[in-house]
Protein backbone atom coordinates (compact mmCIF):
# COMPACT_ATOMS: atom_id res chain seq x y z
CA UNK A 1 0.00 0.00 0.00
CA UNK A 2 1.63 3.15 -1.07
CA UNK A 3 1.84 6.20 1.26
CA UNK A 4 -0.29 9.02 0.18
CA UNK A 5 1.81 12.25 -0.38
CA UNK A 6 0.74 15.27 1.35
CA UNK A 7 1.24 17.67 -2.41
CA UNK A 8 0.89 20.87 -0.27
CA UNK A 9 3.58 20.25 2.20
CA UNK A 10 5.83 18.49 -0.46
CA UNK A 11 5.47 21.87 -2.18
CA UNK A 12 5.99 23.59 0.29
CA UNK A 13 9.08 22.10 1.66
CA UNK A 14 10.64 22.50 -2.40
CA UNK A 15 9.83 25.74 -2.24
CA UNK A 16 12.02 26.03 1.29
CA UNK A 17 14.48 24.07 -0.26
CA UNK A 18 14.93 25.85 -3.41
CA UNK A 19 14.87 29.34 -1.57
CA UNK A 20 17.69 28.28 0.58
CA UNK A 21 20.10 26.72 -2.11
CA UNK A 22 19.85 30.33 -4.69
CA UNK A 23 20.13 32.00 -1.36
CA UNK A 24 23.75 33.87 -1.89
CA UNK A 25 22.79 34.00 -5.88
CA UNK A 26 19.85 36.23 -4.70
CA UNK A 27 21.62 38.43 -1.81
CA UNK A 28 24.52 38.45 -4.32
CA UNK A 29 21.86 40.01 -7.10
CA UNK A 30 19.99 42.22 -4.53
CA UNK A 31 22.01 43.37 -1.69
CA UNK A 32 25.13 45.66 -1.53
CA UNK A 33 25.39 43.54 2.21
CA UNK A 34 25.34 39.89 0.46
CA UNK A 35 27.48 38.57 3.09
CA UNK A 36 25.85 40.07 6.35
CA UNK A 37 22.41 38.16 4.94
CA UNK A 38 23.95 34.67 3.89
CA UNK A 39 25.37 35.08 7.57
CA UNK A 40 22.16 35.50 8.74
CA UNK A 41 20.46 32.60 6.87
CA UNK A 42 23.34 30.08 7.53
CA UNK A 43 22.69 31.06 11.48
CA UNK A 44 18.94 30.63 11.06
CA UNK A 45 20.26 26.73 9.55
CA UNK A 46 22.47 26.36 12.36
CA UNK A 47 19.16 27.33 14.84
CA UNK A 48 16.96 24.72 12.59
CA UNK A 49 19.50 21.63 13.23
CA UNK A 50 18.99 22.59 16.61
CA UNK A 51 15.38 22.95 16.40
CA UNK A 52 14.91 19.40 14.26
CA UNK A 53 16.65 17.82 17.17
CA UNK A 54 14.67 19.41 19.63
CA UNK A 55 11.57 17.98 17.49
CA UNK A 56 12.94 14.71 17.79
CA UNK A 57 12.99 14.53 21.19
CA UNK A 58 10.34 16.09 22.77
CA UNK A 59 7.46 16.22 19.40
CA UNK A 60 8.46 12.96 18.54
CA UNK A 61 9.72 11.32 21.71
CA UNK A 62 7.26 13.23 23.97
CA UNK A 63 10.17 14.38 26.24
CA UNK A 64 10.62 17.73 27.48
CA UNK A 65 14.52 18.58 26.94
CA UNK A 66 15.89 21.98 28.66
CA UNK A 67 19.44 20.46 28.11
CA UNK A 68 19.52 21.58 24.27
CA UNK A 69 21.48 24.46 24.37
CA UNK A 70 23.76 22.45 26.79
CA UNK A 71 24.01 20.10 23.79
CA UNK A 72 25.00 22.31 21.56
CA UNK A 73 27.46 24.10 23.83
CA UNK A 74 29.37 20.59 23.94
CA UNK A 75 29.59 19.90 20.16
CA UNK A 76 30.85 23.45 20.11
CA UNK A 77 33.43 22.51 22.68
CA UNK A 78 34.49 19.32 20.32
CA UNK A 79 34.99 21.36 17.46
CA UNK A 80 36.39 24.10 18.92
CA UNK A 81 39.03 21.85 20.91
CA UNK A 82 40.15 19.64 17.94
CA UNK A 83 40.48 22.45 15.55
CA UNK A 84 42.32 24.79 17.48
CA UNK A 85 43.91 22.96 20.71
CA UNK A 86 44.50 19.53 18.31
CA UNK A 87 44.95 21.73 14.73
CA UNK A 88 42.91 19.29 13.24
CA UNK A 89 40.42 19.68 10.18
CA UNK A 90 37.63 21.16 10.47
CA UNK A 91 35.49 18.39 9.26
CA UNK A 92 37.06 16.57 11.86
CA UNK A 93 35.42 18.72 14.51
CA UNK A 94 31.98 18.19 12.98
CA UNK A 95 32.60 14.57 13.29
CA UNK A 96 33.69 14.13 17.12
CA UNK A 97 30.92 16.87 17.72
CA UNK A 98 28.18 13.98 17.09
CA UNK A 99 29.37 11.17 19.82
CA UNK A 100 30.06 14.07 21.89
CA UNK A 101 26.50 15.30 22.05
CA UNK A 102 24.77 11.72 21.41
CA UNK A 103 26.84 10.96 24.52
CA UNK A 104 25.73 13.49 26.73
CA UNK A 105 22.37 13.06 25.90
CA UNK A 106 22.45 9.44 26.50
CA UNK A 107 24.02 10.16 29.82
CA UNK A 108 21.20 12.37 30.91
CA UNK A 109 18.66 10.06 29.60
CA UNK A 110 19.78 6.92 31.32
CA UNK A 111 19.95 8.56 34.52
CA UNK A 112 16.37 9.98 34.78
CA UNK A 113 14.89 6.28 32.83
CA UNK A 114 12.12 6.70 35.09
CA UNK A 115 11.45 10.05 35.62
CA UNK A 116 7.87 11.11 34.24
CA UNK A 117 7.63 13.80 31.95
CA UNK A 118 7.67 16.86 34.13
CA UNK A 119 10.79 15.15 36.07
CA UNK A 120 12.82 14.29 33.23
CA UNK A 121 12.49 18.14 32.02
CA UNK A 122 13.71 18.68 35.55
CA UNK A 123 16.61 17.16 35.48
CA UNK A 124 17.65 17.55 32.21
CA UNK A 125 17.29 21.54 33.11
CA UNK A 126 19.96 20.80 35.93
CA UNK A 127 21.89 18.34 33.49
CA UNK A 128 22.15 22.16 31.29
CA UNK A 129 23.07 23.68 34.19
CA UNK A 130 25.95 21.38 35.23
CA UNK A 131 27.54 21.20 31.89
CA UNK A 132 27.19 25.41 31.74
CA UNK A 133 29.26 25.34 34.86
CA UNK A 134 31.58 22.74 33.69
CA UNK A 135 32.45 24.73 31.11
CA UNK A 136 33.23 27.51 33.31
CA UNK A 137 35.49 25.64 35.43
CA UNK A 138 37.03 23.16 33.16
CA UNK A 139 39.25 25.98 31.86
CA UNK A 140 42.36 23.47 30.14
CA UNK A 141 39.57 22.04 27.87
CA UNK A 142 37.02 24.43 27.46
CA UNK A 143 38.99 27.95 28.31
CA UNK A 144 37.18 29.13 31.24
CA UNK A 145 34.67 31.96 31.32
CA UNK A 146 36.21 33.84 27.74
CA UNK A 147 36.01 30.17 26.01
CA UNK A 148 37.90 29.31 22.97
CA UNK A 149 38.39 31.77 20.33
CA UNK A 150 40.01 31.30 16.76
CA UNK A 151 37.42 28.98 15.46
CA UNK A 152 37.33 28.56 11.88
CA UNK A 153 36.41 26.05 9.01
CA UNK A 154 40.05 26.60 7.56
CA UNK A 155 40.00 28.38 4.16
CA UNK A 156 36.65 27.92 3.29
CA UNK A 157 34.55 31.43 2.13
CA UNK A 158 31.21 32.79 3.87
CA UNK A 159 29.79 31.19 0.67
CA UNK A 160 31.35 28.05 0.57
CA UNK A 161 30.31 27.69 4.50
CA UNK A 162 26.46 28.68 4.06
CA UNK A 163 26.66 25.28 1.51
CA UNK A 164 28.23 23.03 4.39
CA UNK A 165 25.83 24.52 6.86
CA UNK A 166 23.38 23.44 3.96
CA UNK A 167 24.45 20.27 3.60
CA UNK A 168 24.12 19.07 7.52
CA UNK A 169 20.84 21.01 7.84
CA UNK A 170 19.70 18.71 4.86
CA UNK A 171 21.37 15.13 6.17
CA UNK A 172 19.70 16.41 9.58
CA UNK A 173 16.01 16.67 8.00
CA UNK A 174 17.00 12.97 6.17
CA UNK A 175 17.86 11.63 10.04
CA UNK A 176 14.93 13.21 11.12
CA UNK A 177 12.89 12.02 8.22
CA UNK A 178 14.05 8.27 7.85
CA UNK A 179 13.77 7.75 10.97
CA UNK A 180 10.38 8.87 12.19
CA UNK A 181 8.79 7.46 9.02
CA UNK A 182 10.30 3.83 10.08
CA UNK A 183 9.33 1.55 13.22
CA UNK A 184 11.39 3.49 15.33
CA UNK A 185 9.59 6.88 15.06
CA UNK A 186 6.20 4.51 15.34
CA UNK A 187 7.54 3.39 17.92
CA UNK A 188 8.81 6.45 19.59
CA UNK A 189 5.03 7.85 19.03
CA UNK A 190 3.39 4.73 20.78
CA UNK A 191 5.59 5.25 23.79
CA UNK A 192 4.67 8.80 23.66
CA UNK A 193 0.82 8.19 23.06
CA UNK A 194 0.82 5.01 25.58
CA UNK A 195 3.95 3.37 27.02
CA UNK A 196 1.32 0.42 28.54
CA UNK A 197 0.19 -0.18 24.89
CA UNK A 198 3.84 0.07 23.42
CA UNK A 199 4.83 -2.37 26.11
CA UNK A 200 2.11 -4.84 25.01
CA UNK A 201 3.68 -4.81 21.24
CA UNK A 202 6.64 -5.96 22.51
CA UNK A 203 8.24 -2.16 22.26
CA UNK A 204 10.56 -1.60 25.38
CA UNK A 205 9.56 2.33 25.99
CA UNK A 206 13.44 2.85 27.80
CA UNK A 207 14.97 1.30 24.79
CA UNK A 208 13.10 3.59 22.42
CA UNK A 209 13.27 6.59 24.29
CA UNK A 210 16.90 6.10 24.82
CA UNK A 211 17.38 5.41 20.88
CA UNK A 212 15.23 9.18 20.02
CA UNK A 213 17.36 10.84 22.28
CA UNK A 214 20.82 9.99 21.67
CA UNK A 215 20.31 10.45 17.69
CA UNK A 216 18.74 14.11 18.79
CA UNK A 217 21.84 15.01 21.27
CA UNK A 218 24.01 13.83 17.77
CA UNK A 219 22.07 16.22 16.17
CA UNK A 220 22.60 18.94 18.25
CA UNK A 221 26.28 18.34 18.56
CA UNK A 222 26.67 19.09 15.08
CA UNK A 223 24.92 22.43 15.26
CA UNK A 224 26.90 23.51 18.47
CA UNK A 225 29.81 22.69 15.99
CA UNK A 226 28.28 24.62 13.02
CA UNK A 227 27.79 27.82 15.67
CA UNK A 228 31.31 27.69 16.72
CA UNK A 229 32.82 27.43 13.20
CA UNK A 230 30.55 30.39 12.19
CA UNK A 231 30.85 32.64 14.83
CA UNK A 232 34.32 31.71 15.41
CA UNK A 233 34.70 31.11 19.60
CA UNK A 234 32.74 29.33 21.73
CA UNK A 235 31.86 30.24 25.46
CA UNK A 236 29.45 28.72 28.49
CA UNK A 237 26.81 31.60 27.73
CA UNK A 238 25.77 29.86 24.16
CA UNK A 239 24.78 27.14 27.05
CA UNK A 240 22.20 29.54 28.43
CA UNK A 241 18.45 28.90 28.54
CA UNK A 242 17.75 32.09 27.21
CA UNK A 243 19.37 31.31 23.89
CA UNK A 244 17.19 28.19 23.81
CA UNK A 245 13.94 30.87 23.04
CA UNK A 246 14.74 30.51 19.45
CA UNK A 247 14.36 27.20 18.99
CA UNK A 248 11.54 26.74 21.34
CA UNK A 249 9.30 29.08 19.41
CA UNK A 250 10.75 28.52 16.10
CA UNK A 251 9.67 24.39 17.29
CA UNK A 252 5.99 25.83 17.75
CA UNK A 253 5.74 28.62 15.06
CA UNK A 254 6.73 25.91 12.81
CA UNK A 255 4.50 23.06 14.55
CA UNK A 256 6.18 20.52 16.48
CA UNK A 257 5.77 16.62 15.36
CA UNK A 258 5.86 17.79 12.35
CA UNK A 259 9.08 16.89 9.55
CA UNK A 260 9.29 20.63 7.90
CA UNK A 261 7.60 22.49 10.80
CA UNK A 262 11.35 23.06 12.84
CA UNK A 263 13.33 24.57 9.59
CA UNK A 264 10.24 26.39 8.71
CA UNK A 265 9.46 28.26 12.12
CA UNK A 266 13.06 28.61 12.86
CA UNK A 267 13.51 30.66 9.64
CA UNK A 268 10.00 32.87 10.37
CA UNK A 269 11.70 33.45 13.93
CA UNK A 270 14.56 34.35 11.95
CA UNK A 271 12.86 36.75 9.68
CA UNK A 272 11.21 38.39 12.33
CA UNK A 273 13.98 38.91 14.63
CA UNK A 274 15.81 40.61 11.58
CA UNK A 275 12.35 42.73 11.41
CA UNK A 276 12.72 43.85 14.67
CA UNK A 277 16.62 44.17 14.92
CA UNK A 278 16.55 47.72 15.57
CA UNK A 279 14.07 47.12 19.00
CA UNK A 280 17.38 44.39 20.18
CA UNK A 281 16.20 44.89 23.28
CA UNK A 282 12.65 43.98 23.08
CA UNK A 283 13.51 40.54 21.08
CA UNK A 284 12.94 37.92 24.22
CA UNK A 285 9.69 39.97 25.13
CA UNK A 286 8.58 39.82 20.92
CA UNK A 287 9.53 36.17 20.90
CA UNK A 288 7.94 35.50 24.18
CA UNK A 289 4.44 37.33 22.84
CA UNK A 290 4.79 35.31 19.45
CA UNK A 291 4.77 31.84 21.16
CA UNK A 292 2.00 33.17 23.33
CA UNK A 293 0.47 34.10 20.31
CA UNK A 294 1.02 30.76 18.55
CA UNK A 295 -0.28 28.64 21.63
CA UNK A 296 -3.08 31.01 21.40
CA UNK A 297 -3.89 31.24 17.73
CA UNK A 298 -2.13 28.27 15.87
CA UNK A 299 -1.28 25.57 18.74
CA UNK A 300 -0.37 23.32 15.79
CA UNK A 301 1.79 25.60 14.59
CA UNK A 302 1.88 26.45 10.62
CA UNK A 303 2.56 23.15 9.24
CA UNK A 304 0.31 21.23 11.61
CA UNK A 305 -2.38 23.41 11.10
CA UNK A 306 -2.00 23.29 7.55
CA UNK A 307 -1.81 19.35 7.52
CA UNK A 308 -5.44 19.07 9.59
CA UNK A 309 -6.98 21.97 6.82
CA UNK A 310 -8.27 21.10 3.98
CA UNK A 311 -5.30 21.34 1.35
CA UNK A 312 -3.21 19.69 3.54
CA UNK A 313 -5.08 16.31 4.21
CA UNK A 314 -4.84 12.97 2.34
CA UNK A 315 -7.27 11.64 0.09
CA UNK A 316 -7.17 8.01 0.69
CA UNK A 317 -10.00 7.24 -1.57
CA UNK A 318 -13.28 5.23 -0.84
CA UNK A 319 -13.82 4.91 2.53
CA UNK A 320 -15.78 1.47 3.34
CA UNK A 321 -16.21 0.30 7.12
CA UNK A 322 -17.98 -3.40 6.17
CA UNK A 323 -15.94 -6.64 6.36
CA UNK A 324 -14.83 -8.22 3.10
CA UNK A 325 -15.59 -12.00 3.76
CA UNK A 326 -14.02 -13.01 0.77
CA UNK A 327 -10.55 -11.43 2.23
CA UNK A 328 -8.96 -14.44 4.23
CA UNK A 329 -6.34 -13.92 6.99
CA UNK A 330 -3.16 -13.42 4.96
CA UNK A 331 -0.40 -16.56 4.97
CA UNK A 332 2.65 -15.39 7.51
CA UNK A 333 0.79 -13.86 10.09
CA UNK A 334 0.21 -16.27 12.88
CA UNK A 335 3.24 -18.57 13.46
CA UNK A 336 2.74 -22.44 13.95
CA UNK A 337 1.91 -23.29 17.74
CA UNK A 338 5.46 -25.27 19.09
CA UNK A 339 5.05 -28.88 19.18
CA UNK A 340 4.27 -29.59 22.65
CA UNK A 341 1.38 -31.01 25.34
CA UNK A 342 2.35 -27.85 27.45
CA UNK A 343 -1.28 -25.27 27.66
CA UNK A 344 -0.18 -22.04 25.41
CA UNK A 345 -0.45 -20.19 28.40
CA UNK A 346 -0.68 -20.77 32.22
CA UNK A 347 -1.08 -19.64 34.99
CA UNK A 348 -0.64 -21.65 38.50
CA UNK A 349 -1.54 -20.15 41.86
CA UNK A 350 -1.85 -16.22 41.15
CA UNK A 351 -1.64 -14.41 43.83
CA UNK A 352 -2.28 -10.25 43.52
CA UNK A 353 -3.07 -8.06 46.36
CA UNK A 354 -3.25 -4.40 46.58
CA UNK A 355 -3.44 -3.04 50.12
CA UNK A 356 -6.01 -5.04 51.91
CA UNK A 357 -7.91 -5.98 48.78
CA UNK A 358 -7.30 -9.92 47.25
CA UNK A 359 -8.00 -9.29 43.54
CA UNK A 360 -6.62 -12.66 42.54
CA UNK A 361 -5.94 -15.17 45.29
CA UNK A 362 -4.40 -17.91 44.20
CA UNK A 363 -5.76 -18.30 40.51
CA UNK A 364 -5.13 -21.03 37.96
CA UNK A 365 -5.88 -21.17 34.53
CA UNK A 366 -4.51 -23.54 31.45
CA UNK A 367 -5.54 -22.19 28.15
CA UNK A 368 -4.93 -24.41 24.95
CA UNK A 369 -3.73 -23.65 21.51
CA UNK A 370 -6.61 -23.65 18.75
CA UNK A 371 -9.19 -23.20 21.40
CA UNK A 372 -11.27 -19.54 22.75
CA UNK A 373 -10.87 -19.57 26.53
CA UNK A 374 -13.60 -17.39 28.28
CA UNK A 375 -12.76 -15.90 31.68
CA UNK A 376 -16.16 -14.62 33.13
CA UNK A 377 -16.84 -13.32 36.36
CA UNK A 378 -18.85 -10.23 38.28
CA UNK A 379 -17.81 -7.17 37.98
CA UNK A 380 -14.64 -6.31 40.26
CA UNK A 381 -14.42 -10.18 40.56
CA UNK A 382 -10.59 -10.21 39.38
CA UNK A 383 -10.76 -11.01 36.03
CA UNK A 384 -8.46 -7.90 34.32
CA UNK A 385 -6.01 -8.26 37.52
CA UNK A 386 -5.78 -11.96 36.38
CA UNK A 387 -4.60 -11.15 32.26
CA UNK A 388 -2.73 -8.38 33.98
CA UNK A 389 -0.64 -11.03 35.81
CA UNK A 390 -0.16 -13.31 33.15
CA UNK A 391 0.80 -10.75 31.18
CA UNK A 392 3.40 -9.33 33.62
CA UNK A 393 1.61 -6.03 33.74
CA UNK A 394 1.61 -6.46 37.51
CA UNK A 395 4.30 -7.83 39.51
CA UNK A 396 3.32 -11.00 41.34
CA UNK A 397 2.66 -11.31 44.70
CA UNK A 398 3.02 -15.14 44.14
CA UNK A 399 2.58 -17.87 41.64
CA UNK A 400 4.18 -17.99 38.23
CA UNK A 401 3.22 -17.98 34.49
CA UNK A 402 4.51 -20.39 32.09
CA UNK A 403 3.84 -19.88 27.93
CA UNK A 404 4.13 -23.10 26.15
CA UNK A 405 5.31 -25.24 29.81
CA UNK A 406 8.61 -22.11 29.86
CA UNK A 407 8.36 -19.65 32.81
CA UNK A 408 7.43 -16.15 31.52
CA UNK A 409 9.99 -13.29 31.61
CA UNK A 410 9.13 -10.95 34.24
CA UNK A 411 8.74 -7.39 32.59
CA UNK A 412 5.72 -6.79 30.34
CA UNK A 413 7.33 -5.88 26.76
CA UNK A 414 9.63 -9.03 27.25
CA UNK A 415 6.18 -10.72 27.38
CA UNK A 416 5.64 -10.23 23.42
CA UNK A 417 8.56 -12.05 22.10
CA UNK A 418 7.55 -15.87 23.69
CA UNK A 419 3.92 -14.45 21.51
CA UNK A 420 1.60 -13.22 24.09
CA UNK A 421 0.14 -10.44 22.96
CA UNK A 422 -3.31 -8.33 24.94
CA UNK A 423 -5.95 -6.09 23.64
CA UNK A 424 -6.68 -3.68 27.31
CA UNK A 425 -9.97 -3.10 28.40
CA UNK A 426 -10.42 0.57 27.44
CA UNK A 427 -9.64 1.24 24.19
CA UNK A 428 -5.80 2.14 23.68
CA UNK A 429 -5.00 2.96 19.97
CA UNK A 430 -2.27 5.23 18.95
CA UNK A 431 -4.44 7.66 17.69
CA UNK A 432 -2.26 10.02 16.16
CA UNK A 433 -1.02 7.26 14.03
CA UNK A 434 -2.75 6.81 11.27
CA UNK A 435 -4.56 3.04 10.94
CA UNK A 436 -2.13 1.51 8.55
CA UNK A 437 0.70 3.02 11.19
CA UNK A 438 -0.98 1.44 14.04
CA UNK A 439 -1.14 -2.10 12.41
CA UNK A 440 3.01 -1.50 11.79
CA UNK A 441 3.31 -0.92 15.02
CA UNK A 442 1.91 -3.75 15.92
CA UNK A 443 5.11 -5.54 13.54
CA UNK A 444 7.68 -3.85 15.62
CA UNK A 445 8.63 -6.83 16.84
CA UNK A 446 9.46 -8.57 13.29
CA UNK A 447 10.21 -5.63 11.54
CA UNK A 448 13.98 -7.27 10.86
CA UNK A 449 15.91 -3.88 10.38
CA UNK A 450 17.58 -2.04 12.43
CA UNK A 451 17.19 2.19 12.94
CA UNK A 452 20.74 2.41 11.04
CA UNK A 453 19.17 0.83 8.04
CA UNK A 454 16.64 2.69 8.43
CA UNK A 455 18.23 5.75 8.56
CA UNK A 456 20.21 5.31 5.64
CA UNK A 457 17.39 3.69 3.79
CA UNK A 458 19.62 0.43 3.41
CA UNK A 459 18.22 -1.98 0.79
CA UNK A 460 17.00 -4.65 3.66
CA UNK A 461 14.94 -1.91 5.31
CA UNK A 462 13.04 -0.96 1.85
CA UNK A 463 12.17 -4.71 0.96
CA UNK A 464 10.87 -5.30 4.83
CA UNK A 465 9.42 -2.46 5.34
CA UNK A 466 7.71 -2.77 1.96
CA UNK A 467 6.66 -6.61 2.74
CA UNK A 468 5.40 -5.11 6.35
CA UNK A 469 3.04 -2.67 4.39
CA UNK A 470 1.93 -5.09 2.38
CA UNK A 471 0.97 -7.59 5.36
CA UNK A 472 -0.79 -4.76 7.08
CA UNK A 473 -2.74 -4.25 4.46
CA UNK A 474 -4.17 -7.71 3.93
CA UNK A 475 -4.50 -7.81 7.43
CA UNK A 476 -6.58 -4.40 7.13
CA UNK A 477 -8.41 -5.62 4.28
CA UNK A 478 -9.19 -8.63 5.99
CA UNK A 479 -11.19 -6.60 9.10
CA UNK A 480 -12.69 -4.44 6.55
CA UNK A 481 -10.83 -1.66 7.17
CA UNK A 482 -8.59 -1.54 4.44
CA UNK A 483 -10.80 1.74 3.27
CA UNK A 484 -10.04 4.01 6.31
CA UNK A 485 -5.66 2.75 6.14
CA UNK A 486 -4.77 6.27 6.19
CA UNK A 487 -6.95 8.46 8.32
CA UNK A 488 -5.57 8.50 11.63
CA UNK A 489 -7.03 5.86 14.45
CA UNK A 490 -8.48 8.58 16.38
CA UNK A 491 -10.87 9.14 13.71
CA UNK A 492 -12.72 5.99 13.89
CA UNK A 493 -16.05 4.93 15.33
CA UNK A 494 -15.65 2.72 18.35
CA UNK A 495 -16.59 -0.84 16.83
CA UNK A 496 -13.81 -0.04 14.04
CA UNK A 497 -11.31 1.05 16.85
CA UNK A 498 -11.92 -2.10 18.55
CA UNK A 499 -11.68 -4.02 15.37
CA UNK A 500 -8.59 -2.35 14.85
CA UNK A 501 -7.04 -3.29 18.30
CA UNK A 502 -7.58 -7.26 17.54
CA UNK A 503 -5.81 -6.57 14.22
CA UNK A 504 -2.86 -4.68 15.71
CA UNK A 505 -2.36 -7.31 17.91
CA UNK A 506 -2.32 -9.77 15.85
CA UNK A 507 0.03 -7.95 13.32
CA UNK A 508 2.79 -8.88 16.45
CA UNK A 509 2.06 -12.84 15.07
CA UNK A 510 0.86 -13.85 18.29
CA UNK A 511 0.33 -17.70 19.75
CA UNK A 512 -1.40 -16.33 22.51
CA UNK A 513 -4.19 -13.56 21.81
CA UNK A 514 -5.89 -11.97 24.75
CA UNK A 515 -8.96 -9.70 24.72
CA UNK A 516 -9.97 -7.74 27.19
CA UNK A 517 -13.57 -6.98 27.25
CA UNK A 518 -13.20 -6.60 23.52
CA UNK A 519 -17.25 -6.74 22.63
CA UNK A 520 -18.44 -3.71 25.01
CA UNK A 521 -19.89 -1.29 22.84
CA UNK A 522 -19.85 -2.88 19.80
CA UNK A 523 -23.15 -3.42 17.89
CA UNK A 524 -24.84 -6.73 16.95
CA UNK A 525 -22.89 -6.33 13.07
CA UNK A 526 -19.74 -5.51 14.77
CA UNK A 527 -20.06 -8.31 17.81
CA UNK A 528 -20.71 -10.71 14.63
CA UNK A 529 -17.35 -9.48 13.03
CA UNK A 530 -15.70 -10.14 15.85
CA UNK A 531 -16.77 -13.32 16.87
CA UNK A 532 -15.62 -14.02 13.27
CA UNK A 533 -11.82 -12.95 13.90
CA UNK A 534 -11.67 -14.85 17.11
CA UNK A 535 -13.03 -18.03 15.38
CA UNK A 536 -10.45 -17.57 12.13
CA UNK A 537 -7.83 -17.06 14.64
CA UNK A 538 -8.72 -20.31 16.72
CA UNK A 539 -8.61 -22.16 13.78
CA UNK A 540 -5.34 -20.84 12.54
CA UNK A 541 -4.61 -22.37 15.82
CA UNK A 542 -4.17 -19.11 17.94
CA UNK A 543 -5.35 -19.57 21.58
CA UNK A 544 -7.50 -16.62 21.97
CA UNK A 545 -8.46 -15.44 25.43
CA UNK A 546 -11.88 -13.80 26.17
CA UNK A 547 -12.65 -11.79 29.11
CA UNK A 548 -16.50 -10.92 28.57
CA UNK A 549 -19.27 -9.52 30.80
CA UNK A 550 -21.64 -10.37 27.37
CA UNK A 551 -22.29 -13.80 28.68
CA UNK A 552 -24.11 -15.07 25.28
CA UNK A 553 -21.11 -14.01 23.00
CA UNK A 554 -19.13 -15.64 25.43
CA UNK A 555 -21.18 -18.75 25.47
CA UNK A 556 -21.59 -19.29 22.18
CA UNK A 557 -17.68 -18.61 20.46
CA UNK A 558 -15.73 -20.06 23.81
CA UNK A 559 -14.50 -23.83 24.42
CA UNK A 560 -13.21 -23.92 27.62
CA UNK A 561 -14.47 -21.03 30.33
CA UNK A 562 -12.82 -20.00 33.80
CA UNK A 563 -15.25 -18.28 36.33
CA UNK A 564 -13.97 -15.92 38.65
CA UNK A 565 -15.36 -14.64 41.77
CA UNK A 566 -13.80 -12.48 44.58
CA UNK A 567 -10.36 -13.34 42.94
CA UNK A 568 -10.80 -17.60 42.95
CA UNK A 569 -11.47 -19.42 40.33
CA UNK A 570 -15.49 -20.97 41.14
CA UNK A 571 -15.70 -23.14 38.11
CA UNK A 572 -14.05 -24.09 34.86
CA UNK A 573 -14.84 -26.51 31.65
CA UNK A 574 -16.57 -26.15 28.71
CA UNK A 575 -19.50 -23.82 28.56
CA UNK A 576 -22.35 -26.51 28.72
CA UNK A 577 -20.99 -27.69 31.85
CA UNK A 578 -20.07 -24.19 33.04
CA UNK A 579 -23.87 -22.64 32.58
CA UNK A 580 -25.29 -25.00 34.85
CA UNK A 581 -22.79 -24.78 37.53
CA UNK A 582 -24.28 -23.75 40.92
CA UNK A 583 -21.49 -21.51 42.46
CA UNK A 584 -21.34 -19.57 39.33
CA UNK A 585 -25.49 -19.14 39.62
CA UNK A 586 -24.82 -18.15 43.10
CA UNK A 587 -22.11 -15.87 41.75
CA UNK A 588 -24.59 -13.94 39.69
CA UNK A 589 -27.03 -13.22 42.38
CA UNK A 590 -27.96 -10.13 42.70
CA UNK A 591 -27.45 -9.59 38.98
CA UNK A 592 -30.69 -11.39 37.81
CA UNK A 593 -29.91 -10.68 34.05
CA UNK A 594 -27.30 -12.68 33.87
CA UNK A 595 -28.57 -15.43 35.72
CA UNK A 596 -31.48 -15.50 32.96
CA UNK A 597 -27.80 -15.99 30.34
CA UNK A 598 -25.86 -17.90 32.53
CA UNK A 599 -29.31 -20.67 32.92
N1 LIG B 1 -4.30 -0.94 40.48
C1 LIG B 1 -5.19 -1.25 41.44
N2 LIG B 1 -5.07 -0.73 42.68
C2 LIG B 1 -5.94 -1.05 43.65
N3 LIG B 1 -6.98 -1.90 43.48
C3 LIG B 1 -7.15 -2.45 42.28
C4 LIG B 1 -6.27 -2.15 41.19
N4 LIG B 1 -6.68 -2.83 40.10
C5 LIG B 1 -7.78 -3.52 40.49
N5 LIG B 1 -8.05 -3.29 41.79
C6 LIG B 1 -9.14 -3.89 42.55
O1 LIG B 1 -9.04 -5.29 42.40
C7 LIG B 1 -10.33 -5.87 42.26
C8 LIG B 1 -10.41 -6.65 40.96
O2 LIG B 1 -10.38 -5.71 39.89
P1 LIG B 1 -10.38 -6.18 38.37
O3 LIG B 1 -10.31 -4.95 37.55
O4 LIG B 1 -9.35 -7.22 38.16
O5 LIG B 1 -11.82 -6.84 38.26
P2 LIG B 1 -12.61 -7.24 36.95
O6 LIG B 1 -13.20 -8.57 37.20
O7 LIG B 1 -11.76 -7.13 35.75
O8 LIG B 1 -13.74 -6.12 36.94
P3 LIG B 1 -14.57 -5.51 35.71
O9 LIG B 1 -15.37 -6.62 35.13
O10 LIG B 1 -15.42 -4.48 36.35
O11 LIG B 1 -13.57 -4.95 34.77
C9 LIG B 1 -11.33 -4.73 42.35
O12 LIG B 1 -11.79 -4.66 43.68
C10 LIG B 1 -10.52 -3.52 42.01
O13 LIG B 1 -11.02 -2.36 42.64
Amino acid sequence: MPRPVRLGLAALSAVLGAVLLAWPFITDFYSYNASYYNGVVAAAAISGILTISLNLAMGYGGMMSMLHTGLQLVGGYAAASLTVKAGLPWPVGIALAVPVGAGLAAAVLLVSLRATSLYFGMITLAANLIVIEAGRAWEDVTGGVNGVVGVAPGSLSKVAFYYVVLVFLGLAYLVQRNLMRSGVGRASLAVMESPDTASAMGVRPATTRLLVFTVAGGIAGVSGALYALQLGFINPDVGLLDNGLTFFVGLFVGGIGTLVGPVLGVGVVALLVELIKDYGRYTTLILGVALLMTMIVLPRGIVGTFRASRFGRVDDGEVSGEAEPEASLPDGILPEPPETDHPALEGRGLVKHFGGVKAVDGVDVAVRAGTVHGIIGPNGSGKSTTVSCLTRFHALDAGEVLVFGEPSPAKAWQVPALGVTRVFQVPHLFEQQTVLDNVLTGMRRREGYGWLAAVLRLPSYRRRERAGREAAARLLAFAGLSGRAHRLAGSLSHGQKRLLEVVRAVASGPRVLILDEPATGLTPAEIDALGRLCRTFRDRGLAVVLIEHNVEFVMGLCDEITVIDGGKVIAAGPPETVRRDPKVLEAYLGRPDLIEEVA
